[in-house]
């Protein structure tokens, strides 16, 4: 049984749920990973100059067993996020720590705990397999997986999973991660693909646009409004390419911070109108490395003012961290909320908290998404309401490319990466829905 005889399953129209139930499983398949025998290969360096290249590796990996409430799932297209950007470099600190923990809950955890991590928290693709207890999916099923690993036997996770105590990011705090043609996932991370995109389209949005929907939308994170003046910094990054998108389609006032006139076009193309050119116009939050400078938190609110007719902002969709802090709990209005999900540019935050209290201000910590909020995420692609920011699209072999570019921000939106998929555009199903939507779908192609 080989990878190329699931694919040609995949290609053919005529294939049955029974077809892939009879389908031998491969005993290998090829994997992105990192090693555990190399965490410690940048020691001394930058974080910049820590080079995923040098640690992201392609290995053809056994196939793990399959438990209850679990599915093996082909991988048509993955996506790089920015979560296995600080895995391939190591930090804040190296996930075979995640990996070792996770392998002490159980004989069955203890399949995750090996000496290489195989990374990636999304994938587009076909279930090959589902184990005991699963009845909501089948071999065949088109799918793409949400990223988030719960079991779900404590009651700490019954009101809202991502409180769930043993709650983990598949392919971060796990293995057997979607950077590979083939998955392990749990049943429960399942959503219906779909149906008018490419498996690269389909794979991209996921991760990002599950955690933007709950940072900003969900009643969990900020609760966005109609008519909210709405801040997101890197709006067209991958966060940011989402919140934009949930700002417009949710009658906000999304005012868009960019670092480049390229970026602003793309936010413009997307209908935002308030943006900022955040190194045009030279904002220095920071006046030395321990030391802000409010007057500069002051210039920007004015900026923001400029832009709304007068008014402060009402959500400040934070991940930038420890540089933009600062200023984002300054510009946010009274009663105004700042929801943050990272911290890239560092994790200690510093702020005027007089702002905060005497302002009544909230902060508010997001992560990730629950299965719910996932399900509403992925429903408003399916829908045509929100559409993949896929930008360029790298072989499995380039995902080491892949994860230098978002690590040093050449990217824009989404970048995709093709696993089981020979080519791009294959997996469309409703070309007559995709044909209304092709000018969204494309928006951020080859930028
Ligand atoms: C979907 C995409 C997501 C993203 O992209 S997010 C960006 C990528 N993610 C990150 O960069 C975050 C990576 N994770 C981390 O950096 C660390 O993961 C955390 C900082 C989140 C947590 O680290 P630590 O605190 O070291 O681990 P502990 O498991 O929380 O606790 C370690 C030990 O400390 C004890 N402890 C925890 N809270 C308390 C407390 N309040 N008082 C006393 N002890 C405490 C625990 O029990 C445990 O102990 P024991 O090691 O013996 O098990
Ligand atoms: N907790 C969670 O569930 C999740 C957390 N994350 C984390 O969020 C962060 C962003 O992820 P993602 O959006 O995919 O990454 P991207 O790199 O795609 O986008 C981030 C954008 O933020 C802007 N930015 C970066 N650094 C700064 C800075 N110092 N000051 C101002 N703006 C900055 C850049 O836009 P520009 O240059 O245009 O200003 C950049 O393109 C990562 O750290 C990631 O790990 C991501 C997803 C989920």
């Amino acid at each position: 049984m080989t990878v190329k005889d699931i694919l040609d399953a995949i290609q053919s129209p005529d294939s049955t749920s029974e077809d892939f139930a009879a389908l031998p499983l491969p005993e290998s398949y090829r994997a992105i990973t990192v090693h555990k025998d190399e965490t410690e290969m940048f020691a001394g360096l930058e974080t910049r100059d820590k080079d995923p290249r040098k640690s992201i590796h392609l290995d053809e990996v056994p196939l793990p067993e399959l438990g209850p409430g679990e599915a093996l799932v082909a991988v048509m297209a993955s996506s790089v996020n920015y979560n296995s950007v600080w895995t391939s470099i190591f930090e804040p600190l190296s996930t075979f720590g995640f990996l070792e923990r996770y392998g002490r809950l159980s004989e069955l955890t203890k399949r995750h705990d090996l000496p290489y991590h195989i990374i990636g928290s999304d994938l587009a693709g076909v279930v090959l397999r589902t184990g005991p207890g699963v009845n909501a999916w089948r071999p065949g099923d088109e799918v793409v997986a949400h990223c988030l690993s719960v079991e779900l036997e404590s009651s700490d996770g019954h009101n809202d999973t991502m409180l769930d105590p043993e709650q983990r990011i598949w392919g971060f705090e796990t293995n057997f991660g979607g950077l590979a043609e083939i998955a392990l996932v749990k049943s429960n991370q399942l959503m219906p693909k779909p149906d008018h995109l490419s498996w690269e389209e389909a794979a991209a949005p996921g991760l990002v646009n599950s955690t933007a929907y709950r940072q900003l939308v969900s009643r969990n994170g900020a609760g966005m409004k109609q008519g909210d003046n709405v801040l997101i910094w890197g709006a067209s990054g991958g966060l940011g390419s989402y919140a934009t998108q949930f700002a417009l389609a949710g009658g906000a006032n999304p005012i868009c911070v960019v670092s480049s006139e390229q970026k602003a076009d793309i936010c413009r193309s997307m209908g935002a109108e308030a943006i900022i050119d955040r190194n045009a116009e030279g904002y220095k939050f920071w006046k030395d490395e321990n030391t802000q400078d409010p007057k500069e938190w002051k210039r920007f609110g004015k900026r923001i003012r400029e832009l709304t007719g007068g008014e402060d902002i009402d959500i400040v969709f934070e991940h930038p961290g420890r540089e933009t802090f600062g200023a984002s709990v300054y510009v946010t209005r009274k009663g105004g909320t700042i929801t943050t999900c990272a911290s890239t540019s560092g994790y200690m935050h510093e702020y005027d908290n007089r702002y905060l209290w005497m302002s009544l201000k909230r902060i508010i910590g997001s992560h990730f998404a629950n299965y719910r909020e996932a399900w509403e995420a992925n429903r408003l692609i399916a829908k045509g309401k929100i559409h993949p920011t896929l930008s360029k699209v790298y072989s499995l072999e380039d995902t080491g490319q892949a994860a230098y570019d978002v690590h040093r921000n050449l990217h824009q939106g989404k970048v995709g990466v093709l696993c089981m998929a020979p080519e791009e555009g294959l997996g469309v199903r409703d070309h007559e829905k995709r044909a209304k939507h092709i000018d969204a779908i494309n928006r951020f192609r080859n930028i």
